[in-house]
């Protein structure tokens, strides 16, 4: 997408041929810095440290990790350890274990000396897949808009949670790549953006998203979503996913189980945009199986911002002696997501409806 009418994807090959770009979204909305990955360990702590989120992009940099490492090192123990490394910086989103996979599996067969040149070109595919799934989600996702488009008057209004904006992929988003669909082809539409606490996601990456973009949107405090839509003034939802299960529960982010049930109690239509690698065939219970990261309590205890000096820091708004508790994801049952929008089209969240859109995991999903 456009940044002051350049157009950028979240991560890319620097001109050296080596090294590794990526925006460091710790800072955005206040400033914008791109920062170039040279280590295996740089793309570990991007991920870790959430330089890069969202996860389709948290895959497409463990690839890059990946094949920095064969760039230093092809060895079988630096691949060993760049799995493990790189594994290891975030449970819960299944592209990281998708990615590595992918990277591991093309990778250990071959020489050492012709790993470097496969692993960097295997990452560029991988980003490219990506942006080209997170495009036909939003072709089908855009139906959805279109139809409600045409039976009311006045902008249809979505509400997101957390960022699963182009900032979360390569490019275009899940759940934002219907609504950007929807804008290039006329439709009116206003974005609720949560602001997702503690991170807020919605506040620094989402808002900042639609207003680069010139979308209507208003940011709310994630509290107003049950509110709002018993009122009438929701259309529907539309997030992303750090994991589906093979019957279609999903994972993601904190707080998105609260606004399905809501969505739910008021009828109003809850979607779910993911591309495949985000289905993790192996897994059938979402709430028994998917480790839920924890993390520090001081993310909630302490908000970011700008100040009136234009000053990007920290305050606390908790007394000292109170610590913080900070799940970062949840799930919601399959039973409360009207559907699941994918880069094959929209399919039910259940087992039969995933297994019937992606019939050669069905076997994986079986066992
Ligand atoms: C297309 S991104 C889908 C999810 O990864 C997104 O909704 C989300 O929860 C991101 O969480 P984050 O903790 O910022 O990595």
């Amino acid at each position: 997408m456009k940044v002051n009418g350049i157009p950028y994807r979240s991560i890319w090959l620097g001109s050296d041929g080596y090294s590794v770009r990526i925006i460091d979204q710790t800072r955005l909305p206040h400033e914008f810095p791109v920062v170039d990955l040279t280590t295996m360990e740089q793309a570990a702590t991007a991920i870790r440290d959430m330089w890069v989120r969202g996860a389709p992009l948290i895959g497409a940099t463990a690839a890059y990790g990946m094949a920095l490492q064969m760039a230093e090192d092809p060895s079988n123990t630096a691949l060993a350890r760049a799995y493990a490394v790189l594994h290891a910086t975030r449970p819960t989103a299944i592209n990281l274990r998708w990615a590595l996979d992918d990277m591991r599996g093309l990778l250990a067969p071959l020489p050492p000396g012709e790993r470097a040149g496969a692993a960097y070109a295997r990452a560029a595919a991988i980003c490219d897949e990506d942006v080209e799934i997170n495009r036909r989600i939003g072709e089908h996702g855009v139906a959805l808009i279109a139809a409600i488009a045409a039976r009311k008057s006045g902008p249809v209004n979505i509400l997101t949670h957390c960022n699963a904006g182009w900032l979360a992929t390569v490019d275009w988003g899940t759940a934002t790549s219907p609504i950007y669909q929807a804008v290039a082809r006329g439709i009116d539409v206003h974005v609720w953006v949560d602001e997702t606490r503690p991170r807020n996601q919605g506040a620094h990456l989402t808002a900042w998203e639609m207003a680069s973009h010139g979308i209507p949107h208003h940011l709310i405090v994630d509290n107003a979503g049950g509110h709002l839509m018993q009122r009438g003034q929701v259309d529907l939802c539309i997030v992303g996913t750090d994991r589906t299960t093979a019957n279609g529960d999903v994972c993601n982010k904190i707080g998105t189980y609260l606004k399905a049930l809501a969505a739910h109690d008021t009828g109003v239509p809850f979607y779910v945009a993911l591309p495949s690698p985000t289905i993790d065939w192996r897994v059938h219970d979402g709430l028994a199986e998917i480790p839920i990261e924890e993390r520090a309590g001081d993310e909630v205890t302490k908000v970011w911002g700008r100040d009136p000096d234009a000053r990007v820091t920290q305050v606390q708004i908790a007394p000292d002696a109170t610590p913080g508790a900070n799940p970062a994801f949840d799930v919601t049952p399959a039973r409360l997501v009207t559907g699941l929008i994918t880069e094959r089209g929209i399919a039910p969240a259940s087992a039969e409806g995933l297994a019937a859109m992606f019939p050669e995991h069905a076997g994986v999903a079986a066992q």
